[in-house]
């Protein structure tokens, strides 16, 4: 059983997935307090965050059993990746399902205080009626400044070209094809926006370049009467240098729904009624919170049960076109991976993964991690996953290196190639590739060239070259009641050996028997299930 702890809220049909979830218990704790988390965290499996719990270093290192923290939104900020990595424990965010409600917050924010919509409404509600001081600025042919052209930039982009604006971006990290496909200038240094915009929204991640991109040593580059909008991290903008720029009247307007502390009850921007904002409430919709509460759960459980994680961050980015193609070569490179150990006993000094063909143009390092975890599972008492699989290989003193090569597997489109060494010298060869309908097939092992699909359930036979073999195992297997699905040989100058697929399990009685057949050098159940 998987104990998770939900420490933030998250959407009641989130949770309810989870407790339908037959291996997990679920505690919900939401607001839970610093001391307890640290107190009962070594207790869990799996955390769920949204962006108020610190999951730093003195929580990971009390977090014994922790394999994944969910990110319940996008911002990863209030967790130490690096420490998280480092403990084996898998980061996942929910990076595309709150984006519409962080993009309309920033556009709504940006009107409200272009239109004085919420000191007009306090104004009005204290009894009072006025118009001609909430006199504002229309949208319609102002030039809005976006930094950050990613997922939210470029939703808020294109909304706002249709409010008739003229857009320029400021992203050093993007192609020119996406200022074109968003109908964006682009502006080649921040300088450059900050001197353009008549209003300027942001909507980078917190880093180190990010932090105070508005400050008080750039404040005066800015257009007079310019309009402020941060819905993306406190601290972006300096609130010391907004503040002074909006007693200044050098900026007209700051909307914000996101603040250098959090919580708060004191800012330096609470004094000016042009300055309007919300307590973090980009994400807070009815749709957001679904999106980002069955995403995170789904993420989570598949953390836990050890299958993949797409959205994890500690893993390297890789597009959503890319994964697919990679996809089926991920669950091969653990299968193959999975046989070593099932026929050498034989410690490991070396891995060597070769790719051909296709996949060798790919991003491989998922495969990478897969196959190392493949090899590391069966043998090894820790858990072992996509995030720990070379960290833990090279404590062993495993070398591991990857190559992508020139094909030799000419009759495929790809392959992956596993060379492993051990401590004995020996080099053992397996080479696995995905044929039609991403049948994962083996094609050679122990340099014996063979291609069959694989199976959960396959053995594994060296055997005299002579007549009669394969009538011996399949009465062999017959009388133990195990049905071959299919069977394959490999021969070469001094040896020859056969892979068989077949319908259930083998136990070691029908091993034995099938090592007792005079022309079977040895026999090996290959489990091959993930
Ligand atoms: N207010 C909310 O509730 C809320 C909700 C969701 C997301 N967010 C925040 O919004 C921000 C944007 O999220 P996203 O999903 O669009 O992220 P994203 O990763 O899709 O886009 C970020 C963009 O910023 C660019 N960038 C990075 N460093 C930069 C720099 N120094 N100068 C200019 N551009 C730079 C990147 O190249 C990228 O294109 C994040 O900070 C996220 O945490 C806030
Ligand atoms: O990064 C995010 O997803 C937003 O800032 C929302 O954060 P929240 O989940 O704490 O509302």
């Amino acid at each position: 059983m998987y104990k998770v702890l939900v420490g933030e809220y998250i959407d009641d049909e989130a949770i309810a997935g989870l407790q339908e979830a037959r291996d997990v218990k679920v505690d919900v704790k939401v607001g839970i307090s610093r001391e307890e988390i640290l107190d009962i965290i070594g207790e869990y499996d799996a955390l769920i965050v949204r962006s108020v719990i610190k999951v730093d270093k003195e929580l990971l290192d009390k977090a014994k059993n922790l394999k994944i923290v969910g990110r319940a939104g996008n911002g990863t900020d209030n967790i130490n990746i690096p420490e998280a990595t480092a403990h084996g424990v898998i980061v996942a965010n929910t990076p595309d399902s709150n984006t519409v409600s962080a993009c309309e917050i920033a556009i709504g924010l940006m009107l409200a205080s272009a239109r004085n919509i919420v000191a007009a409404n306090n104004f009005i509600k204290s009894g009072k009626w006025e118009r001609e001081i909430f006199v504002g600025s229309e949208m319609f042919e102002k030039t809005l400044g976006i930094i950050g052209l990613g997922r939210i930039g470029g939703l808020v982009a294109t909304r706002m070209k249709a409010f008739g604006m003229k857009l320029v971006a400021y992203d050093p990290y993007i192609s020119d094809e996406r200022f074109k496909r968003y109908g964006c200038e682009k502006a080649k240094t921040l300088d450059e926006l900050l001197e353009k915009a008549d209003v300027i929204t942001i909507h980078t991640p917190k880093t180190k370049e990010t932090v105070d991109m508005i400050n008080a040593e750039n404040i005066h580059k800015l257009k007079d009467g310019v309009r402020l909008v941060n819905a993306a991290r406190g601290g972006l903008f300096n609130e010391e240098a907004v503040a002074e720029g909006l007693r200044s009247g050098k900026i007209a307007s700051f909307g914000y729904d996101v603040h250098t502390v959090e919580p708060r009850s004191e800012c330096i921007l609470y004094e000016f009624e042009n300055a309007i904002t919300t307590p973090h409430i980009g994400a807070t919709t009815y749709e957001a919170q679904r999106n980002v509460g069955t995403q995170v759960v789904k993420q989570v459980l598949n953390g836990l049960r050890g299958e993949i994680v797409e959205t994890a961050v500690n893993l390297p980015a890789i597009g959503r076109e890319e994964f697919l193609i990679v996809k089926p070569f991920i669950n091969l490179a653990e299968k193959l991976g999975k046989i070593y150990f099932q026929i050498e006993k034989t410690p490991i000094t070396n891995v060597v993964l070769n790719y051909y063909g296709e996949i060798a143009e790919q991003e491989t390092a998922l495969v990478d991690s897969t196959a190392i975890k493949g090899i590391l599972e069966p043998v090894l008492k820790e858990e072992v996953n996509y995030i720990n699989s070379k960290p833990l290989a090279e404590k062993r003193g495993i070398n591991i290196s990857i190559n992508k090569k020139e094909h030799k597997y000419k009759n495929y489109s790809s392959a992956i190639e596993f060379v492993i060494t051990n401590e004995e010298g020996k080099k053992i060869y397996v080479v696995g590739t995905i044929g039609m309908n991403n049948e994962e097939r083996i094609i050679s092992i122990k340099n014996h060239d063979v291609d069959m699909a694989i199976s959960d359930n396959m053995i594994y036979l060296g055997n005299e070259d002579v007549p009669g073999v394969i009538g011996a195992v399949g009465a062999t297997l017959g009388k133990e009641k195990i049905n071959i699905a299919t069977m394959n040989v490999g021969r070469r100058e001094n040896s020859a050996i056969m892979l068989l697929t077949v319908d259930s399990e083998v136990g070691r009685k029908s091993l034995k028997e099938l090592r007792g057949l005079s022309q079977i050098k040895w026999a090996h159940y290959l489990d091959l299930t993930i």
